[in-house]
């Protein structure tokens, strides 16, 4: 089993990365001192559930615990302001109290939702990620906690950092390959803001990666978190540097968005954002290598890189000007300087991003 720790002094919390970690949930919970008086609510979707819901409730029951639990649908739909009432209902009827843990048993939108509701439930209580999917080796780590609102993503949220993540690697092995795919999409981009090895051992390792060979996995999960624990340990509230991780999220988040939160995987949105963001820093000077290097190592993974024809260019705009990084009338980008390195700009013109969608799209010439 490997550990990694979030530094954020006395909020510092591990990471353990390792197989069969959700049979043993009790013993970390009492070994993080979550106490057994309250109960435990466990918030999973409807695909994660029938596998592991009860394993994980065997474990904190067999340590002392009570736990409750609520199901919700699976995908990005669920991260919805209705979704999360549900969710607080289940709370309240559950008994929770202040000293309550919540616990996010599935992927990314689980993890965000049960945060949230972890953040906000008698305005905060304890929150233990356990991720089950590649993408949340990303959305567990680091306290971003959130919902969607139809016309943004993550918008109504808060940062609150778990007690601990209980990454079981297990759980993988059952992912669809879609879910595999568009997962691997944010272990790459921690290559490619952070680390140039890792990101050219990613490109190496792609067919050992989808094929979820376990040491591979792990390997470039660890390597993933520590990426993610060390920017996040340097910034928790992204007052500067933790922006990098934001790295193909500009357009990506308004592709979400306009395709109703249904049409692509985070991951996917995502993979598309990192082109668009490398083809900007050609259009403004780099050398066009960086595009090719970045699409190439995205196309391995069978991840997309180009904008379907048929979303609208301006509802794009329209979307990322609702977004977080559009802030003081500027539109914030994270662009590649070469592979394992990145910089943040914050005077993009909206002629500039109009553009580069038309490139992706096919429609306007590549530098
Ligand atoms: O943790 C972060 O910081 C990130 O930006 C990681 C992203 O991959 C993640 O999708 C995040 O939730 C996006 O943050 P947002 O602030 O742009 O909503």
């Amino acid at each position: 089993m490997r550990t990694l720790t979030v530094d954020l002094g006395d909020r510092s919390y591990p990471i353990y990365i390792g197989e069969g970690l959700l049979s043993k949930s009790g013993e970390y919970f009492l070994q993080h001192q979550l106490t057994t008086k309250s109960p435990v609510l466990i918030v999973s979707d409807e695909n994660i559930a029938p596998k592991y819901l009860q394993t994980v409730v065997d474990s904190l029951q067999a340590s002392g615990y009570q736990t409750v639990s609520s199901v919700v649908k699976a995908g990005e739909k669920s991260k919805s302001l209705d979704v999360f009432e549900e969710v607080m209902t289940a709370a309240i009827e559950g008994g929770l109290d202040r000293k309550s843990t919540v616990v996010a048993l599935g992927g990314g939108v689980v993890g965000d939702l049960a945060g949230f509701v972890a953040a906000s439930f008698m305005r905060g209580v304890h929150f233990v990620q356990m991720p089950t999917t590649i993408l949340a080796h990303d959305s567990s780590v680091g306290g971003k906690v959130a919902v969607n609102h139809r016309l943004a993503k993550n918008m109504i949220g808060a940062f609150h950092q778990p007690a601990m993540v209980l990454y079981d690697v297990d759980t993988l092995q059952s992912l669809p390959e879609r879910d595999v795919r568009s997962g691997l999409s944010e272990m790459i981009k921690h290559g490619l803001i952070w680390d140039e090895q890792f990101a050219y051992w990613c490109r190496d390792n792609a067919d050992r990666l989808l094929a979820l060979d376990r040491e591979a996995l792990t390997y470039g999960l660890t390597e993933g978190c520590s990426v993610k624990a060390k920017v996040v340990s340097s910034d928790e509230t992204e007052q500067g540097l933790r922006a990098i991780l934001n790295l193909g999220h500009t357009i990506g988040h308004a592709l979400e968005a306009i395709g109703g939160y249904g049409e692509f995987l985070h991951g996917e949105a995502i993979s598309i954002g990192m082109a668009a963001a490398a083809q900007l820093a050609v259009n403004r000077g780099r050398d066009r290598s960086i595009y090719e290097e970045t699409t190439a190592l995205l196309a391995k993974f069978g991840l997309p890189t180009t904008i379907p024809g048929h979303l609208n260019d301006e509802e794009i705009i329209s979307a990322m000007l609702h977004d977080k990084k559009f802030k003081e009338n500027q539109i914030v980008f994270i662009l590649p300087v070469r592979i394992g390195e990145v910089e943040i700009v914050s005077d993009m013109t909206l002629d500039e991003v109009r553009q580069v969608i038309k490139q992706l799209k096919g429609e306007g010439q590549h530098v």
